[in-house]
């Protein structure tokens, strides 16, 4: 049964938004305010008093209804949203991590006006759901930023609100255009919290979240095998003209790329983390399983969106790859996803493949790596991907 009265602010009403966070907040008796800048989104949300998260596997389909939710446009409605917050117990996201920048201005409005807890009123709790290290550093110190709060209450704004960083995992295709708000995802889930910022004001009870003393390498084992094999799979499948994740991996190639890949990382996780060598590669096995769920047809398209983000310094590919690089551990199916990655470029739909093609035009290898990597000459990995770059770059002027 749940419990009444505890209000959680959702910025994102997408995917991963209505599809998991929203459907754990609700199942420990949150109202869940939905915020989001999709306008017909928002009045379909308002129009709809419940919807189903569908779960689907080979051991079946199971189905929970949502209810208890409102949604409000945060691009027209601010002061509403800023009230909200304001009386809010939680504030979660799922927008994307280059989105973080634009919801601050109005999560900082809403700290700002919360009473100095924890006597009168416990501080907010923050928790970013994006898949980025530290994404709940970064949206706070946009909302920090002078700009967007009370310069003059920055040194009591630990009073009024926390942050905690997350690593969230589960997979959530993109959706039938005709099924309304309900949302079809796969079974499994991995919803861990650093809970150290939490722990003298309380720690929100939220069912499925597990709350952890270090996130560090739940966060990275997570990033560095689910994400670098998903996306491995989508970028070969993508170029070798496969229309879901799971097409891509009946190609026994592909499978030997993600392997290839994901046994890479496995070597660097050891070594960084201690995990467990088996415990690792039992883990990557199960990855494999998942990203391969027929059920879900899941379009590499999506997988494989916004690769100006995915070949970035700490994301899935360049973060290990450089950290391997520096340690002389082999990189090479890494350096192979990161040239299918690179080949990404024009895709309907996705505005960074678009940018990606005209940096590649209109720039130097060396430059690239700089520009899109992040990646210094001085770094052991910088001549290969150098050489990856330059590769695709003579490629396409054949083309
Ligand atoms: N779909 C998945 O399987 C998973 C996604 N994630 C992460 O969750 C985040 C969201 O992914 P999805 O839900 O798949 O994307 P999505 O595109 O389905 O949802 C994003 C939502 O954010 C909204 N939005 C965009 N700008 C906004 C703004 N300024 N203010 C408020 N809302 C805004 C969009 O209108 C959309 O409804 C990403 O960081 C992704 O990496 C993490 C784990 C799994
Ligand atoms: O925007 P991104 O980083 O591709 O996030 C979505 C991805 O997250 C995952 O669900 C993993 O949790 C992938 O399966 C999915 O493709």
């Amino acid at each position: 049964m749940a419990k009444m009265g505890k209000k959680a602010v959702h910025f994102g009403a997408g995917n991963i938004g209505r599809g998991f966070v929203a459907c754990f907040l609700h199942n420990s008796g949150y109202e869940v305010v939905f915020a989001d800048v999709n306008g017909d989104l928002i009045d379909k949300i308002n129009a709809t008093p419940s919807y189903r998260v569908i779960e689907v596997g080979s051991e079946g389909t199971s189905e929970s209804t949502i209810t208890n939710y409102r949604a409000i446009n945060s691009r027209t409605h601010e002061e509403e949203l800023v009230e909200e917050i304001r009386t809010a117990d939680v504030v979660t996201c799922s927008v994307g991590p280059n989105i973080l920048k634009f919801i601050a201005p109005v999560i900082a409005k809403g700290i700002d006006r919360r009473a100095d807890g924890p006597d009168e009123q416990t501080p907010l709790h923050v928790i970013a759901c994006e898949n980025a290290i530290g994404a709940t550093d970064t949206l706070a110190s946009h909302i920090k930023d002078a700009r967007n709060t009370d310069p003059a209450r920055l040194d009591t704004h630990h009073l009024r609100a926390r942050y905690a960083n997350s690593a969230i995992d589960r997979i959530v295709p993109a959706q039938d255009p005709n099924a309304g708000l309900d949302v079809t995802l796969e079974k499994f889930f991995e919803w861990v919290v650093d809970k150290t910022p939490f722990e003298d004001v309380g720690i929100p009870s939220i069912e499925g979240i597990n709350w952890v003393n270090n996130l560090a390498p739940f966060i990275e084992r997570k990033l560095y095998t689910v994400n670098t094999g998903h996306a491995t799979a989508a970028y070969h499948g993508y170029n070798r003209r496969k229309r879901t994740v799971f097409d891509a991996l009946q190609d026994k190639q592909i499978m030997a790329e993600v392997r290839g890949a994901l046994t890479e990382t496995k070597n660097l996780l050891v070594a960084k983390h201690g995990i467990d060598e088996d415990a690792q590669e039992a883990y990557m096995n199960k990855i494999i399983k998942r990203i391969g769920n027929p059920h879900l047809e899941d379009a590499v398209e999506r997988v494989g969106r916004a690769p100006l983000r995915k070949l970035s310094r700490k994301e899935r590919f360049v973060g290990p790859a450089a950290e391997a690089a520096e340690n002389d551990m082999p990189i090479h199916f890494l350096l192979d996803a990161i040239e299918m990655t690179f080949r990404f470029q024009d895709v309907e739909g996705d505005d960074e493949s678009k940018e990606l093609s005209a940096i590649m035009s209109e720039n130097t290898p060396e430059d690239v790596v700089a520009k899109v990597c992040g990646i210094q000459a001085t770094e052991k990995i910088y001549p290969r991907l150098v050489e990856v770059v330059k590769r695709v770059q003579d490629d396409s002027r054949e083309d």
